[in-house]
């Protein structure tokens, strides 16, 4: 039979064997009092079996871990469905964590994965060798397209591979989404042919849920690179819709935003890599981002490698980009290669446009940040040959452990 297994953290449970068994009846065919007219056959296809139930060690005391398998034929083959399986009502009964769901080969077949993943995307920006550098506007609302232009065209210039609306960027009268998507693609084909690099820009798709697949197409229609979407604010299956639409087709950039509400607590809610990493994934997110250990809104390192591991361990599914975010600067470049390696995109917003030389300063600093580790060398000694980088080290510092 085909079983989905969920992994749960409870606190606070006197009796856990009890509790387990609970939520194998409860949340497939009982209730909370007896049901006479339960058959034998049903309980046998339909109920949830207690895989396994652990205690942790003596300092976690009151915290265990318990495992529950649930018969995949109870639930239809969607996100919702199984969302809402075994973590629905559960998910407002005490201090229950959600943290794994295994699914097994035949249920991982039904998802799409992302459908450009990591390589697509070093394809596409022909970079296959190094972390990827990405910025974001910043600044910008109540501004117009002319200054929108301006703004991506520095950062360009500075060496990213990819710009990003910021996520609170939404529709609006000065920067409407399809002038933002022409406009980008002139002011990125000129930098261009002026410089040979190449930038691929991530507008921001937000609106009324029932317009994003109308939208998304026609951002496809007149050529946009990427689509940058809030998925939380929305729901794992809209993404997973925007991923399946072959008239679509563009990577998808999922932001956090409204994430941390369901993620942040060590007792509620669903572990960071469940929801960060796996299921983006699965539902076809390219690239993932969190926030990083080291930035102004910080996640456990812990945490946030195992977002990363779970975007781009070995799976049947393409490997999607970890993008450890907020607060980055030139400074903490080591850092986050030591933690994510060359697969990874290192993501900056205030770290590119606060630098003394402006945005194109910024990304100039962030690239060097980027070569000088990546020939072994301390940042300071690549400081010394690269004027950005020392002024990013000098405005915000050196993270850099040198002993
Ligand atoms: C919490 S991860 C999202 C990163 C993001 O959207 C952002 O705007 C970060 O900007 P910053 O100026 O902190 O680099
Ligand atoms: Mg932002």
């Amino acid at each position: 039979m085909s079983e989905l297994i969920a992994t749960y953290l409870i606190h606070d449970e006197k009796n856990p064997e009890k509790k387990a068994e609970e939520i194998a009846l409860g949340l497939t065919v009982g209730s909370w009092t007896n049901l006479p007219e339960l058959e034998q056959s049903q309980l046998r296809k339909h109920k949830g079996r207690v895989v396994s139930i652990e205690g942790l060690p003596s300092d976690n005391a009151d915290q265990s871990l318990i495992r529950i398998a649930y018969p995949t034929i109870n639930f239809s083959n969607d996100l919702p469905a199984i969302l809402t399986t075994v973590f629905g009502k559960l998910s407002l009964d005490g201090k229950i964590k959600l943290l794994d769901l295994q699914f097994d080969n035949g249920l991982k077949s039904l998802f799409p994965g992302p459908r450009f993943g990591m390589d697509g995307l070093r394809e596409k920006l022909n970079v296959f060798d190094r972390p990827l550098l990405m910025s974001i506007f910043k600044g910008v609302l109540g501004k117009d397209l002319s200054f929108l232009a301006m703004q991506l065209k520095q950062q360009a210039l500075g060496g990213v591979d990819l710009v990003k609306d910021d996520e609170i960027l939404f529709e609006n009268e000065l920067t409407p989404f399809e002038k933002r998507i022409t406009a980008g693609k002139q002011v990125l084909r000129e930098v261009q042919e002026q410089t040979g690099h190449r930038t691929l820009y991530a507008v921001n798709l937000t609106g009324r849920t029932s317009q994003l697949r109308d939208k998304a197409r026609k951002a496809a229609e007149l050529g946009a690179d990427l689509l940058l979407f809030n998925v939380f604010a929305y729901g794992l299956d809209v993404l997973q819709e925007l991923r399946e639409d072959d008239e679509i087709a563009l990577p998808l950039m999922a932001h956090p935003a409204v994430s941390g509400a369901l993620t942040s607590s060590r007792e509620y809610g669903l572990s960071h890599s469940l929801l960060l990493g796996k299921l983006l994934r699965y539902a076809g997110a390219d690239l993932s981002l969190f926030p990083s250990p080291y930035g102004t809104v910080a996640l456990e390192q812990t945490s946030a490698l195992s977002i990363a591991s779970e975007l781009t361990k070995e799976d049947v599914f393409k490997k999607a980009f970890p993008v450890p975010s907020a607060g980055i600067h030139p400074g903490l470049v080591p850092l986050l290669i030591r933690d994510f390696g060359n697969d990874s995109v290192i993501n900056a917003g205030g770290g590119v446009h606060g630098h003394p030389d402006g945005a194109r300063g910024g990304g100039l600093a962030f690239r060097q940040a980027i070569e000088t580790n990546l020939q072994g060398k301390l940042l300071v000694e690549g400081a010394e040959q690269c004027p950005e980088l020392k002024k990013a080290l000098q405005l915000w510092g050196n993270a850099e452990v040198t002993s």
